[in-house]
C-alpha cells in the first residue's frame, strides 16, 4: 500500500525509525495498525539469497552489553549485487560473519539460500558461498598456485582445472594479496559471494574492473553478490544498497530510488540525510534536523528493512532463539526442524565435542586440509629448526 495515495501522512523509517513529515506526532502502535505487514512467510524468506529478520548480536557482558545488531532486517534478493554500508564499525562484518555461520545471533532468524547458516545440507559454510573476508587469511608461504589448489580442493575442484602460478603470497602487494584472496572467493563459482571490502588498497583501475566483474557474473541471475566497502560512491553498481546505522538499517533500496527519494546529487548525501533523520529521534527535533525532512520526500514503506509492522511472525519459526542451530517450526510452509550439524566449530561454541566436527569433514576437505598442513609444515621447518638451534646455543 502506497502510504501517500491512501492520503497517509508519509514517514521515513529506517529500520523501525520514524519520523513525521509534519509537526504531528504520530502513536508508532496505531500507525503500524495503518499499514498492512509485508508478507513475510518462510517460503518467501526461502526465496531471497539471505533473509535476517529482527537480528540481534550483543558483544561484551550482560553488566557492559555492546549492541551491534539491534532488531535487524535485511532481504538480497537472488542474483543482486548488494552494497553494504555503514560507518567503520558499525557492525557490517559481525552481520556478514553471521550470514556465513563463522558467528551465531544472539537472537533472530538467517536464512541463506533457503536454508539456516550451519545447518546440515545448507551448503552454508560451504561451496555454496564465496566468502573474502576483510582480513587476508592466506599463507604467505604458499604459491599462488598452491593457494589455489586449496581453495580449489576444498572447493572439490581438481588439479587440472586450476590455474599455475609459482609466485609466494608473501611476496605480493597488499593489493595483490586481496585480488589473490578474491580469486579464491570466486574460484567455484558460489552461488552467493560473500566479499569484505575487496576495494581497500586496490587502484582506481582495478576496483572499476572489479565491480565490472560483479556486474557480469550477476547478469544470468545465478550469482548473489553481497559486498562492503567504505567508498559510498563505488556502490552506485549495486542492484540494491544497505545504509547500516545503530544496529539496523537506515534504508535498503535501489541506488536509483535512493537518490530520487532523497532528492540527492551522491549516495553519501543520502547517508548523511537518513543518519540525520535517525538522531532526530520520533519526538524531538531539533531546527535543522527539520530543515532536512523538509528537504526529504520521504519513501512509502515498501521493503522489509524498513518494515514497520508489528513484530508478528506469521506463525512460521518459534520468534526468539538463542543461535541459529536450533529452531522450532509450525504453519503449513514451514520447514521441518532439521538436524543440525555445524560445519566450523564456531568461536562462541564451547558446547559440541570436537570429535563431532572430524565427523562431518568431506574427504575433500581433510584431503586438502592435510596438503595445506604438510605444506605449511615443510616451508616452515627452516624457521623452527633455526629457532630451536637459537634457543639451544643461547641458553649455553
Ligand atoms: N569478537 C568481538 N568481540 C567484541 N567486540 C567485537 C568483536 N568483533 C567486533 N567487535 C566490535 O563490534 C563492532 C563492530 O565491528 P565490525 O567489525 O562488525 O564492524 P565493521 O562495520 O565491519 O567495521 P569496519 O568497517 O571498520 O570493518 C566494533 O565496535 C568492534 O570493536
Amino acid at each position: 500500500m502506497d502510504a501517500e495515495s491512501e492520503g497517509i501522512p508519509p514517514i521515513a523509517t529506517g529500520s523501525g525509525q520514524t519520523t513525521a513529515t509534519n509537526d504531528t506526532d504520530f502513536d508508532l502502535a496505531a500507525r503500524r495498525k495503518m499499514f498492512m505487514s509485508q508478507p513475510s512467510t518462510v517460503a518467501i524468506r526461502r526465496q531471497q539469497a539471505v533473509c535476517v529478520r529482527r537480528a540481534h548480536k550483543i558483544y561484551g557482558t550482560k553488566k557492559n552489553p555492546n549492541v551491534i545488531l539491534d532488531g535487524l532486517n535485511m532481504t538480497v534478493p537472488k542474483g543482486a549485487i548488494y552494497g553494504l554500508l555503514g560507518a567503520s564499525g558499525c557492525g557490517k562484518t559481525t552481520l556478514l560473519s553471521c550470514i556465513v555461520g563463522r558467528r551465531r545471533l544472539n537472537s533472530g532468524e538467517i536464512w541463506v539460500l533457503g536454508g539456516r547458516p550451519g545447518s546440515r545440507g545448507s551448503g552454508v559454510p560451504g561451496p555454496r558461498i564465496g566468502y573474502m573476508p576483510q582480513e587476508v587469511a592466506l599463507y604467505g608461504e604458499f604459491t599462488i598456485r598452491e593457494t589455489l589448489i586449496y581453495f580449489g580442493w576444498i572447493y572439490g575442484m581438481t588439479t587440472d582445472q586450476l590455474p599455475n602460478a609459482s609466485r609466494f603470497v608473501k611476496n605480493l602487494s597488499g593489493g595483490q594479496q586481496r585480488r589473490m584472496s578474491l580469486a579464491a572467493a570466486l574460484l567455484n563459482e558460489p552461488e552467493l559471494l560473500i566479499l569484505d571490502e575487496p576495494t581497500v588498497g586496490v587502484d582506481p583501475v582495478l576496483r572499476q574492473s572489479i565491480w565490472d566483474h560483479l556486474v557480469e557474473i550477476t547478469k544470468s541471475g545465478n550469482t548473489t553478490v553481497i559486498v562492503t566497502t567504505h567508498y559510498i560512491e563505488e556502490t552506485r553498481q549495486a542492484h540494491m544498497i544497505g545504509l547500516m546505522r545503530g544496529g539496523k538499517f537506515l534504508a535498503e533500496e535501489s541506488p536509483a530510488d535512493l537518490l530520487a527519494q532523497y532528492q540527492a546529487e551522491s549516495l553519501e548525501d543520502v547517508f548523511l540525510k537518513l543518519s540525520v533523520l535517525q538522531n532526530m529521534g520520533k519526538r524531538r527535533r531539533s531546527s535543522i534536523a527539520q530543515e532536512v525532512v523538509e528537504h526529504v520526500r520521504i519513501p512509502a514503506i515498501s521493503n522489509p528493512a524498513l518494515d514497520l509492522s508489528p513484530e508478528e511472525d506469521h506463525g512460521e519459526i518459534s520468534g526468539e532463539f538463542g543461535d541459529n542451530i536450533s529452531m522450532s517450526s509450525r504453519g503449513p510452509d514451514a520447514v521441518t526442524p532439521e538436524i543440525q550439524a555445524p560445519p566450523l566449530p564456531p568461536e562462541e561454541d564451547t558446547k559440541t565435542p570436537f570429535v563431532d566436527y572430524l565427523k562431518i569433514v568431506k574427504p575433500n576437505h581433510m584431503r586438502a586440509l592435510i596438503w595445506k598442513n604438510f605444506l605449511w609444515m615443510w616451508r616452515n621447518v627452516g624457521y623452527v629448526v633455526g629457532d630451536t638451534f637459537e634457543a639451544i646455543y643461547s641458553h649455553k
